[in-house]
């Protein structure tokens, strides 16, 4: 029995998606946690914890390099929600370039009986623009990114992104009238729109501050459905005079109570659709780590999927550095195993090994002896089912 222990709101569609293997928020010393946007960076897990995963796309919440140490595998669910983003953010531009908030306020403090000839003279102050020929740029061209930059080709607008790390994968979603610009301030000075869908980092804290803001169109609207700290929340403030409006979903002390500032509560992915999706793809990343050792999707070791043919599995987290498979297979020729199957990669610092073995002696003192070389982080053995 695997014992899963969940964070935040999780979507039925998800939880109903564990086989009868798993139990839910019923033990003290869970395999997996199962998140979304909770506060993981101060918490101390319990030895028994092996994956940790993350129902959507962010996962500055969780303290990598720790989870790293003690062996804890982190996966998010890349693209479970960015439909659900796209959406928000397209409807924002829309409703901002309209003045949709604005003419709400409005009707919503003029209505008695006569404001229907009330309204024919006031419209005038509501007057707005479309999307329709205007510039936008994309920062960062990933899930959401990609998305919103093909649906504003949809909407006949001229698309121009900046993504320094763009994938391969990535680059193949995006319509080839997706202009690609290279360097950030010349990306900023004709673009009526800005949108921000970068993962946040060291790198990517304050990438639009007061020398961005100086180098954007007048009257651009800027807006940032990605993380609190990536735009510079007093730079825009402050220059108001330059930016048209702040959208975001991710708000503060000093962006709070100002007009052209429009905060949603972080909703970017709050739809039935992308919470099930998210819910449903994180329960199956925790059922395929923990079942097969399988790695896809994983941020901090390397992506691996290894077809499991044979009747037990050895899966180990350890540093990326000589002689660490000599050392796994040593023991294991020293113990008579034959080895089946076996891969290794290695992402940064971190390497992690699959052997498939087709007996077994001795494995508690395998098990022992893989786990006290000092770079090993975890060694786990899986029977197949
Ligand atoms: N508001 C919400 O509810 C919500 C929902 C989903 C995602 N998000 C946020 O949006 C972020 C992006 O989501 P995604 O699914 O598109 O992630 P993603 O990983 O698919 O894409 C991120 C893209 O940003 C690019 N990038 C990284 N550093 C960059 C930089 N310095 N400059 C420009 N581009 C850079 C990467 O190359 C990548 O293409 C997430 O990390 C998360 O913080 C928020
Ligand atoms: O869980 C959520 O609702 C937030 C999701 C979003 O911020 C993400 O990074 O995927």
């Amino acid at each position: 029995m695997y014992q899963v222990k969940t964070f935040n709101a999780i979507a039925d569609k998800g939880l109903n998606t564990f086989t009868n293997d798993y139990t839910i928020n019923q033990e003290k010393n869970p395999d997996a946690y199962l998140i979304r946007s909770v506060n993981l960076l101060k918490v101390q897990f319990p030895k028994s914890l092996k994956v940790i995963a993350r129902a959507g796309a962010g996962v500055n919440n969780i303290p990598l390099k720790e989870a790293t140490d003690d062996g804890i595998a982190v996966f998010n669910t890349p693209g479970s929600n960015a439909n659900a983003v796209k959406e928000l953010v397209i409807s924002m531009m829309i409703a901002t370039s309209r003045k949709v908030f604005a003419a709400y306020d409005y009707s919503y403090q003029n209505i008695h009986a006569d404001i229907s000839k009330q309204v024919e003279y006031d419209k005038a102050k509501f007057n707005g623009t479309e999307l329709f020929g205007k510039n936008i740029l994309v920062i960062g061209l990933g899930n959401v990114g990609s998305l919103v930059a093909n649906e504003a080709v949809n909407l006949g607008m001229n698309v121009s992104g900046y993504d320094p790390y763009l994938s391969a994968d990535s680059a193949w979603k995006i319509n080839n009238r997706v202009h690609r610009l290279t360097n950030l301030y010349q990306a900023l000075k004709n673009a009526d729109y800005v949108t921000i869908h970068v993962p946040k980092n060291k790198e990517t804290t304050g990438l639009i501050s007061t020398k961005e803001i100086a180098a954007m169109k007048n009257n651009a609207i800027l807006f940032n459905y990605s993380r609190l700290g990536i735009v510079d929340n007093q730079a825009v403030v402050d220059n108001f005079n330059k930016i048209q409006f702040y959208c975001t979903d991710f708000g503060d002390d000093v962006i709070a109570n100002n007009k052209k500032v429009i905060t949603t509560p972080h909703i970017g992915g709050s739809t039935i659709e992308a919470e099930d999706n998210g819910a449903i793809k994180a329960a199956n990343t925790i059922m395929n780590f923990l079942e097969n050792g399988d790695t896809v999707n994983s941020i901090n070791l390397p992506s691996m999927k290894l077809p499991f043919n044979a009747p037990y599995r050895f899966t180990i987290m350890h540093r990326n550095v000589p002689n660490m498979v000599g050392q796994i297979t040593t023991f294991l020729a020293n113990a008579h195993v034959n080895i089946n199957n076996m891969a290794n990669a290695a992402k940064n610092e971190i390497a992690y090994t699959i052997i498939d073995v087709d007996n077994l002696n001795y494995e508690k003192q395998l098990l022992q002896q893989m786990a006290e070389i000092p770079e090993v982080k975890r060694a786990r053995l899986i029977n197949h089912r």
